[in-house]
């Protein structure tokens, strides 16, 4: 076992309270996964020399894939990941100070209202250390702290690939569905690009939480790169299946937006997050959205923008627990 470096963690992670009731609402228990870890199945898709029909199929049978070829040079991505590690690792009293405007640092939880306090459901908790990096504002920004602002030009050197993926990508399933371009350009909007970095921190032996328990996307995708440890679960081909890490690949997730747009021809992934109970793991993850006020049409969906979607779910964490998202969006010609 590795040596917990405890003054890291918020309280909230060594408080015996908190180690036993955060079991996720559709599963009672943390069973274990069918693990085909070998066979790997995970549509591959070569962003080089990118096949549409493969990456059509990805979308519409699995809501993700693996990103392969996709030009973001290895030794970022592991400078990344290290960095990343070694800025948890700083005092949880010291992140506290440092992780300032327009950076926010939360924990138990992934969800935040539109002003960014942190949504706590009632029900269930996420086992994660969450830091949210607005990429728009990076550049304005410069902090004291010396690893802190090295790890802010990182980001937005990241960011700045991330979100030529974003629009390579966003082009290629546009084609695949026929969209016009320039009714649907504001459907992906760089500007709301962010970057959330995660710390699922290891659990005890005999308590159990989720990383980051059952939900889809919100956004358009996010493109997702996880450490070494793994933990993403998938829930596909009527399944739970484990996303293998795999180094220099990243992990495509379609998001509500996405199915919305594609008229429900593409999924929106139900995903989660186990914690390990060796190590902790870290995990980036690269989300992007329409313009808030755009309208989305849709045949099944009521027309809706992205702020109506955003409140809609902070509303329902508030009220049941958890984001009812799409389902609660059908248009009358769709339930008819
Ligand atoms: O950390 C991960 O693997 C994914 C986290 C996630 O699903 C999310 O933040 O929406
Ligand atoms: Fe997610």
């Amino acid at each position: 076992m590795l040596e917990m470096n405890i003054e890291s963690y918020p309280p909230f992670f060594t408080q015996e309270s908190n180690q036993t009731q955060n079991v996720d609402l559709e599963e009672s228990k943390i069973q274990d996964v069918e693990e085909d870890l070998d066979l790997n199945p995970i549509p591959l898709i070569d962003l080089q020399c990118l096949n549409l029909e493969k990456l059509g199929e990805a979308c519409k049978d699995w809501g993700l894939f693996r990103l392969v070829n996709h030009g973001v040079p290895s030794q970022l991505l592991a400078q990344i990941q290290d960095k990343t590690r070694e800025l948890f690792s700083l005092s949880f009293h010291y992140k506290q100070a440092i992780l300032k405007t327009p950076l926010s640092y939360f924990w138990g939880s992934t969800a935040r209202t539109i002003s960014g306090e942190i949504l706590r459901s009632s029900k269930t908790v996420s086992w994660v250390e969450v830091i949210h990096f607005p990429l728009g504002q990076l550049s304005q920004s410069k902090f004291e702290d010396p690893l802190l602002d090295s790890f802010r030009l990182l980001m937005e050197e990241y960011g700045r690939h991330q979100a030529r993926l974003a629009r390579t990508i966003f082009e290629a399933l546009s084609k695949n569905l026929k969209l016009d371009p320039v009714k649907t350009k504001s459907y992906l909007s760089e500007a709301t690009g962010f970057i959330r970095v995660h710390r699922c921190p290891r659990i005890a032996e005999g308590s159990q939480a989720w990383g980051v328990g059952v939900h889809t996307d919100s956004s358009v995708f996010s493109i997702l790169n996880q450490d070494q440890v793994g933990g993403l679960e998938v829930f596909t081909h009527n399944k739970w299946l484990p996303v293998k890490p795999i180094a220099n690949t990243l992990i495509v997730n379609l998001g509500d937006m996405m199915q919305a747009i594609s008229e429900d021809e593409y999924l929106s992934v139900k995903h989660r997050v186990r914690v390990n109970k060796q190590e902790d793991r870290i995990s980036l993850n690269y989300f992007v959205f329409p313009d808030y006020d755009t309208v989305i049409h849709s045949s099944k969906y009521g027309p809706f923008t992205y702020t109506e979607f955003f409140q809609q779910a902070q509303k329902d964490i508030e009220t049941v627990g958890f984001k009812v998202g799409l389902a609660g969006f059908k248009s009358n010609r769709a339930i008819n």
